[in-house]
């Protein structure tokens, strides 16, 4: 569905000189420098596969996905999307894909939700049943009845959130660009929509690739992912084999009556202990047998066993520079 061969994207930058005289002397001859955003990065995305596209700040990610989307020319590479070249933009590709950006809208402003969806529906030529159709269905996933006919620019952002997703999926793509869908969210809100998306995944197959900052919305729909770092591409694979190899233990939570005294270092490593709780770190194999011998030795309330927070396996990606794949 997606095939990204040898990508890349610079952009020629000004560079602003900080004291009166050099500011004054670059209006007259301007210097510039080359920002590398994307280097030479290569992936294919099956249809109805979610990818997660995970990096900090400035990696890459929103660079990548306006080339994927056709806003913006590569430098050099190959993309095809859908049998598509993005940036030829033709009406066709329009109709097959999408990009929704937390940060931007593209709802207007002014008028309610409805009317953007009526604007939409003559842009992408939707048939009048079809439509009636999808907005049904999009408007009882997303509870949007109350807000169809509100002012856009009076709804809370998770309101205004949810519009933009209707209005993205009205013309039914077969591919979505979500970058950063759940930014500045409530949790409950971030919630809402992470089933939202994975339920409409499951219903259409639409072909998703993510980018978020927060790791519940990637742990909650992604099997796989991309990480990118300067603009290169450090990771393509299974999260699950990540996450085992960069932390090669899981968190054991031992709820007790009351905390028994005991060395703790003989079954792990010790991470916390709070009020009736203690927190061990253990590796992964020997995580069956450290359970037992608690179950079997000690008075035990309750027994969790986690994998670490995926913030801790993305932080070892980047200071490990994991080629995990
Ligand atoms: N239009 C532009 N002109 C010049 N430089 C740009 C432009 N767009 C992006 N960049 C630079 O390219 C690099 C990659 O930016 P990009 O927005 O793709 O990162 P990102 O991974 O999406 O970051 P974030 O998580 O902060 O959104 C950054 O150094 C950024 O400053």
């Amino acid at each position: 569905m997606i095939h990204v061969q040898h990508l890349s994207k610079s952009f020629r930058v000004h560079v602003r000189q900080a004291g009166w005289f050099d500011a004054v002397r670059s209006l007259f001859k301007r210097e510039y420098r080359i920002v590398e955003a994307v280097k030479d990065i290569s992936f294919s995305i099956q249809p109805g596969e979610i990818v997660g596209f995970l990096g900090p700040n400035g990696a890459g990610k929103t660079t990548t996905m306006k080339m994927l989307a056709g806003l913006l020319h590569p430098t050099s590479g190959e993309i095809t999307v859908g049998g598509f070249v993005p940036f030829e933009q033709k009406a066709e590709f329009k109709k097959m894909m999408s990009l929704v950006m937390g940060q931007k809208s593209q709802l207007i402003w002014d008028i309610p939700p409805m009317e953007t969806f009526l604007v939409n529906k003559a842009i992408y030529e939707i048939d009048d049943r079809v439509f009636r159709q999808t907005l049904d269905e999009l408007v009882e996933l997303l509870e949007l009845q109350p807000l169809l006919t509100k002012p856009t620019r009076s709804l809370s952002l998770g309101q205004r959130m949810r519009c933009e997703l209707a209005a993205a999926l009205l013309h039914r793509p077969a591919i979505l660009f979500l970058d950063e869908p759940t930014i500045g969210l409530d949790v409950h809100t971030q919630e809402k929509v992470r089933r939202f998306i994975a339920q409409y995944n499951r219903e259409h197959q639409t072909t998703i690739l993510l980018t978020s900052h927060y790791m519940g919305d990637v742990t909650a729909l992604c099997d796989r992912v991309l990480i990118i770092n300067y603009g290169t591409l450090m990771y393509d694979g299974d999260l699950k084999v990540l996450t085992e190899t960069l932390t090669p233990y899981k968190l054991l939570e031992i709820h007790f009556p009351s905390v028994p005294d005991v060395s703790w270092d003989d079954y792990g490593e010790l991470v916390a202990v709070e009020e009736g709780k203690v927190t061990l770190r253990v590796p992964r194999e020997q995580v069956p047998e450290v359970s037992s011998q608690f179950l079997r030795n000690f008075q035990v309330y309750d027994l969790n066993i986690q994998d670490p927070p995926m913030e801790e396996v993305i932080k070892r990606a980047f200071q490990e520079g994991a080629h995990v794949s």
